[in-house]
């Protein structure tokens, strides 16, 4: 095999998302839930004879060294040399994107993984989910879940997993036209970093009694600060949330509301198409169970 095409790197909401401390190193200690869904970014690559890592598709903003996929391929080649001895031959990586950078939906994490994952495959590398997960956690909080790939519960910075059930439904997703950088929020006066702690089951009630509308557990403890600095932001969660709990995921700038039919997420649709303002994108997601590429 030298070549693995078409791999998807899925999009994640962050169902809640709560800040709950510090670090001594500054990062912030989060409680939170991820759900995978299916709309993706799509990678392909090809084996190369001559050792290096490249990126083949122009992706402008991000300059190809700083590229999470080809910094995640890098480290992995590293990690396999340093296990066997054997340098890994190279590998072109075709990017194709459709996630919003600073969209809060994970994009270049997932993007991450799935390099991760794909390469592992490709390069019979033999790495266990958990060290693909370790060998990801330094390029970004988020890459560890998306290899865990399947609904979770997370602590830590994101890196402390436990699979966790929610219904299937589908979510409406708006992106409203700006850039959010995760460290413009992390790093705001406005930030609450102390809210309580919950527990899992805490979570996991509130998701076993089902109701028509669906209530999402919790708060996004980064909402406050992303709609305040950024006004798109609380613009988008004020026309959603006329049709349902609308919230912002992650470190924003999308906002998600979930339906549990694909009906109803057409519906609202329907609406944004006609009422939304030209700089909004919106679209339907199905929650996914599993990740595509699940080790
Ligand atoms: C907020 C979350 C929620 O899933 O995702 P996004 O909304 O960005 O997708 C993640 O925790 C994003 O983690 P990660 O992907 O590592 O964040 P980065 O963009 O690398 O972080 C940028 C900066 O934000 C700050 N930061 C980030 C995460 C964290 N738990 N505490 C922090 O203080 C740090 O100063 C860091 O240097
Ligand atoms: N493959 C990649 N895709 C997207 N962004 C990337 C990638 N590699 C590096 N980045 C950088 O990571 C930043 C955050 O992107 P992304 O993960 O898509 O958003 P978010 O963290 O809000 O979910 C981007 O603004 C970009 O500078």
């Amino acid at each position: 095999m030298t070549r693995l095409e078409h791999c998807p790197a899925p999009a994640k909401l962050n169902l809640f998302l709560h800040v709950t401390g510090r670090r001594p190193d500054g990062y912030h200690l989060l409680q939170t839930a991820f759900v995978l869904v299916d709309r993706c970014d799509t990678l392909d690559f090809t084996l190369r004879d001559d050792g290096q890592v490249r990126r083949v598709t122009d992706i402008p903003g991000v300059p190809e060294d700083s590229d999470l996929v080809v910094r995640a391929a890098r480290l992995l080649q590293e990690e396999v040399q340093r296990r066997t001895g054997t340098l890994p031959p190279g590998v072109d990586i075709a990017l194709h994107k459709i996630l919003p950078m600073g969209g809060g939906l994970g994009g270049g994490s997932s993007d991450a993984a799935t390099t991760l994952m794909a390469l592992n495959r490709l390069w019979g590398a033999g790495l266990s989910k958990q060290a693909l997960m370790d060998l990801g956690l330094p390029l970004g909080a988020d890459i560890p879940f998306f290899i865990f790939g399947e609904t979770a519960f997370a602590e830590g910075v994101g890196e402390a997993l436990q699979a966790v059930a929610v219904p299937d439904c589908w979510y409406v997703v708006i992106e409203p036209g700006v850039q959010v950088p995760t460290a413009h929020i992390f790093t705001s006066e406005y930030l609450t970093r102390n809210t309580a702690a919950v527990i899992i089951s805490d979570f996991s009630r509130h998701y076993a009694v089902q109701s028509s509308e669906l209530r999402q557990f919790g708060k996004n403890d980064l909402q406050q600060v992303a709609t305040r600095l950024f006004p798109p932001v609380a613009e988008a969660v004020e026309w959603l949330g006329a049709y349902g709990d609308a919230r912002m995921t992650g470190s924003g700038a999308c906002v998600f509301c979930a339906f549990h039919s694909e009906e109803q997420a057409d519906a609202v649709l329907d609406a944004f198409k006609r009422q939304a303002p030209a700089t909004w994108k919106g679209w339907k997601a199905k929650a996914l169970r599993k990740h595509p590429l699940a080790l």
